[in-house]
């Protein structure tokens, strides 16, 4: 059964979430975009209240808007295993392409030890100008990534699933997998997407939008659904073996 991780803003959430269930405590701020940063006091207080209890993982915005003064102090990382950085506008028609990748296997590269880059595909590649899932794959095994994750950019009703087909993701967790990359998948998802992304054969469920108090990803952290989210991901049927 997949892992279910969750996005929170601050500690409160962080605490909530865990208490819920989540899995994975994933740190952004929604309303700076799908892969928003959260400031650094806000990650800094969450990874405290999460204390160790859960793997964390932190948001740190788009590569186009990446500049050196953004970057968090070494000693900002402590507590955080995994980071994600979006590709949106960098290709093929990109501000930096095709230097997208050297630019992001030098962000990868100055990571401080122990914390590992994520590497995401946007389901909405196309329409956003980011690198293609072949593109990426290549990209994470060059940078040793162990995951990668499958988000949208435009968070605008379109999920993962009305970008690709069930036998489609089918392929990509395959591919992923056969790469020794643990697939994570994002976008938009609802509980009537679960079952697809499940049967694709993802190994963590990312949601934000879902397990808030309304389906907009930027209102407050819902306790109740993060609870029925994580039911619905640990719910085995029996076995027909009668
Ligand atoms: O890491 C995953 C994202 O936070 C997913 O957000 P979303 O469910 O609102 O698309």
């Amino acid at each position: 059964m997949p892992l279910l991780l969750v996005s929170v803003v601050n500690d409160r959430e962080a605490r909530q979430a865990m208490t819920a269930g989540a899995d994975w405590i994933d740190i952004k701020q929604p309303a700076r975009g799908s892969l928003g940063m959260a400031d650094a006091d806000a990650i800094c207080t969450a990874v405290q209240a999460i204390a160790g209890e859960r793997p964390v993982s932190i948001a740190l915005g788009e590569l186009v808007k990446w500049n050196d003064t953004a970057a968090l102090e070494p000693q900002q990382f402590a507590g955080v295993a995994r980071v994600k950085v979006g590709l949106a506008g960098t290709a093929p028609g990109g501000k930096w392409q095709p230097e997208w990748r050297d630019r992001w296997l030098s962000l990868c590269e100055s990571l401080p030890a122990g914390v590992e880059p994520v590497a995401v595909h946007y389901a909405d590649w196309l329409l956003c100008d980011a690198p293609s899932f072949d593109e990426l794959l290549s990209a994470a095994l060059t940078a040793g990534c162990s995951s990668m994750l499958i988000d949208t950019y435009y968070k605008s009703g379109r999920s993962l699933v009305h970008h690709y087909t069930t036998s489609e993701l089918t392929e990509l967790v395959r591919r992923a997998h056969q790469s020794g990359l643990e697939f994570v998948a994002a976008g938009s998802l609802r509980f009537e997407h679960l079952p697809t992304v499940i049967a694709a054969g993802a190994d963590i469920v990312a949601v934000r939008g879902a397990a808030c108090l309304t389906d907009d990803r930027t209102s407050p952290l819902c306790a109740e659904r993060v609870e029925e989210l994580k039911k619905f991901l640990a719910y085995e049927p029996l076995s027909d073996s009668r």
